[in-house]
C-alpha cells in the first residue's frame, strides 16, 4: 500500500535552517512526519523505558545463524519476535507475529503479495502512529525499539525509505540533509559540521547517488519526479550514514538507469556492520543488490525463508508455488 505520509505532513517548516524554532530536527522526510504526529504511539507503548538484552531474544528461522561466540562474529542488529500489530483506528490486525533476525553485515529483502502487510512491518518498525504493536518484541542494537519514538529509532541508527518520500515545502534539500546530519552527530557527541564542512563530506555522496548539486537547493522533494525522490533517500542514507537501512520498494518506478544507480549507491554504502532490509515485488532489484535471505510474507507472517532461488521460483510460478494456503 502506498505511504500516505506526504498527505498527512503536518508541520508548516521555516524557511531557513538557521530559524531558531527548529530545534528537534528527525533524520529523514518520513521521520519528521511520524515525530510530528508520534504522540498517540506513545500513548500505546506506555513509555516502557524498560531494555531488553538482547540474549533474551531467541527467534528459530533460517535467518537466524546463531554468532559462534568469537569475539568479532557478526552480531544481531534487529530481532524482531512474534511481532503483532493492529491498525490504531480499527483495531484490525495486519501483523500476526513476525520473526525475523538480521546481523550485521546482511542483506534481507522481503517479498509478498499486495496486502500482506510488507509495508505496515516497515512503518510499525518506524513506529507510525497508524499502527499499534499488540504484542511481541524488536529489539534494534541491543535496545528495545518499540520503547523509542521515531526521532530516537533514526538517532539510534534506522532509516527508513518509505514508498512515497514526504516533500517538505520550504526546506531546501541541503539545509535539510546538514541538519539531520548534524542532529546525529550531536547525539553521538560529536561537534557539528558547518555548511563548507558539509559540503566537502556531501560532494562525494552526491557523485555515488548520482544526484545532481542543483538538486540540493530545492525543497526537500518538492516536483521531484518519482525517481528523484528515490535517489534523494539515497542521498539521503548515504548521510545519514545508518546501521540499518529500511528500504520500501526502492524500485517502484525508477528506470532501469536509475535502478543501476540507486542499488550501486546502496551497495556502495555496505559495511560489515550495517544491514539492509529491502521490500519489493521483483526480482530485478535482487540482481543488483544482493540478499543473503528472501523472505515471503502472507497475512502478516513470513511463511517462507529462502535465498535468491525463492525469487526466481516465485518469478516463475507465481505466489502459489510457496504459499501457506
Ligand atoms: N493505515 C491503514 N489504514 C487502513 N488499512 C491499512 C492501513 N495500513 C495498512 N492497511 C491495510 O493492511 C493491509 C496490509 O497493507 P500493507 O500496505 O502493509 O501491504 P503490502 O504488503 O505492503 O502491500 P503492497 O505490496 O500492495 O504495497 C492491507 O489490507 C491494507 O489495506
Amino acid at each position: 500500500m502506498a505511504s500516505a505520509f506526504s498527505l498527512h505532513f503536518p508541520f508548516s517548516f521555516p524557511s531557513s535552517s538557521s530559524h531558531p524554532s527548529f530545534p528537534k530536527l528527525p533524520l529523514n522526510p518520513s521521520i519528521v512526519t511520524l515525530s510530528a504526529t508520534s504522540s498517540r504511539f506513545r500513548h500505546v507503548h506506555h513509555s516502557r523505558r524498560s531494555r531488553i538484552p538482547a540474549a533474551s531474544i531467541a527467534v528459530d528461522s533460517p535467518s537466524t545463524s546463531k554468532s559462534d561466540g568469537i569475539e568479532n562474529s557478526p552480531k544481531p542488529l534487529l530481532e524482531v519476535k512474534d511481532l503483532t500489530a493492529v491498525i490504531a483506528e480499527s483495531k484490525r490486525k495486519i501483523l500476526h507475529g513476525i520473526n525475523l533476525v538480521i546481523y550485521e553485515g546482511e542483506v534481507h529483502a522481503v517479498m509478498g503479495k499486495n496486502g500482506s502487510g510488507k509495508s505496515t512491518f516497515s512503518k510499525v518498525l518506524a513506529g507510525h502512529p497508524d499502527y499499534e504493536v499488540t504484542g511481541g518484541s524488536v529489539v534494534f542494537k541491543g535496545e528495545n525499539l518499540l520503547d523509542m519514538d521515531p526521532e530516537e529509532r533514526s538517532h539510534a541508527g534506522l532509516f527508513m525509505s518509505f514508498q512515497a518520500p514526504v516533500e517538505i515545502p520550504g526546506v531546501s534539500n541541503i539545509d535539510f540533509l546538514r541538519m539531520s546530519y548534524n542532529a546525529r552527530r550531536t547525539k553521538q557527541g560529536l561537534k557539528e559540521l558547518g555548511p563548507i564542512e558539509f559540503y566537502g563530506f556531501l560532494s562525494p555522496k552526491l557523485a555515488a547517488v548520482n544526484i545532481d548539486t542543483s538538486f540540493l537547493d530545492r525543497n526537500v522533494n518538492e516536483g521531484f519526479s518519482g525517481g528523484e525522490k528515490k535517489r534523494n533517500e539515497i542521498l539521503q542514507l548515504a548521510v545519514l550514514e545508518a546501521d540499518m537501512a529500511i528500504l520500501d520498494e526502492i524500485d517502484s518506478g525508477l528506470d532501469v538507469d536509475a535502478l543501476q544507480d540507486v542499488a550501486k549507491a546502496v551497495n556502495s554504502l555496505s559495511t560489515p556492520k550495517n544491514s539492509v532490509l529491502m521490500i519489493t515485488h521483483y526480482r530485478r532489484l535482487l540482481d543488483f543488490i544482493k540478499p543473503k535471505y528472501v523472505h515471503i510474507m502472507e497475512d502478516g507472517r513470513i511463511i517462507k525463508t529462502g535465498d535468491v532461488s525463492l525469487a526466481k521460483q516465485l518469478e516463475k510460478e507465481g505466489y502459489k508455488a510457496v504459499s501457506a494456503v
